[in-house]
């Protein structure tokens, strides 16, 4: 049963969220080297990333939440962390039902078995019964629009190809929560278009959304509000609108000032 907490209404939940990498800096990055470092007592080389600094914030249920940010400020990492590819290396992050994400999705494709082997796996690995994924797949396989292709193997994909069969397993799942991350740039113009009116039909269901993009116009039209980050930490969240405008007016001048005058 869920906790009873003051983030009642939250879908997700993050509370003082740090992911750190640990990047091998060895030229050789192999075991051998590592047990023969290890033997002579010497230090392996490690570089530190603090790709998320001390990130909190909620995600109300049934509102899609927009997360913007310049390169590397920590959006996709965020995304893996929600989805359970990453695990935090400080801080909480409580989920609330069923996620589906792209990133999870394209990550677990097996790219030597057909789309269509490759739908029934994912489906089973959102936790749908093999059953309930049969009795959606042709929804799917229409939505993905790879004709033939559906029944070749995925390693004869295009990225686009690949990128389409994600989104529809990803939002055919009827998650509780859904990530999208960077998904509207997934196929070509008319992909684009019925991914974004998918999209709008998925919110209107009322299912929760954690989208990532840089098209701040996506963002501003499908979010309720918008999270900023910026070099790992969270600057600003709000509405869209000003959000958007206060991170286009950063990018303009350039300068990181501008966001610590408010920090
Ligand atoms: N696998 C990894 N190993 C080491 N460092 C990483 C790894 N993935 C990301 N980073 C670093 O973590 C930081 C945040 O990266 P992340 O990909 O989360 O940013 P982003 O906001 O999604 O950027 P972009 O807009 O460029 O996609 C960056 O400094 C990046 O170099």
């Amino acid at each position: 049963m869920a906790r009873p907490t003051e983030h009642g209404g939250s879908a997700v939940v993050i509370d003082d969220l740090h992911i750190t990498y640990r990047v091998n800096l060895e030229r050789k990055n192999t075991l051998k080297n590592f047990l023969v470092k290890g033997a002579r007592g010497q230090q392996v080389n490690y570089r530190e990333v603090k790709a998320l600094r001390g990130v909190s914030f909620d995600v109300p249920k049934g509102q899609c939440t927009g997360i913007i940010g310049a390169n590397g400020a920590g959006k996709s990492t965020l995304m893996r962390a929600v989805a359970g590819i990453l695990p935090p290396t400080e801080g909480r992050i409580e989920i609330r039902g069923k996620v589906s994400t792209l990133l999870a999705l394209g990550v677990g494709f097996n790219t030597a078995l057909t789309g269509r082997e490759n739908v029934l796996l994912g489906g089973m690995a959102a936790g749908l019964t093999r059953a309930g994924v049969k009795e959606r797949f042709e929804e799917i396989a229409d939505f993905a629009d790879l004709g033939d292709f559906i029944d070749m193997p995925m390693r004869t994909y295009s990225s686009g190809m690949f990128s389409r069969l994600a989104f529809s397993v990803a939002v055919h799942m009827e998650p509780d929560i859904l990530i999208i991350d960077e998904a509207l740039s997934a196929g070509d113009a008319q992909f684009k278009e019925r991914a974004a009116q998918k999209m709008a039909s998925l919110i209107d269901a009322a299912g929760t959304m954690l989208l990532v993009s840089h098209a701040l116009q996506t963002i501003q039209d499908l979010s309720d509000e918008v999270i900023w980050l910026h070099k790992g930490r969270l600057i600003k969240r709000g509405n869209p609108k000003e959000m958007c405008n206060a991170y286009l007016e950063f990018l303009k001048v350039g300068d990181d000032k501008i966001i610590m005058e408010d920090f």
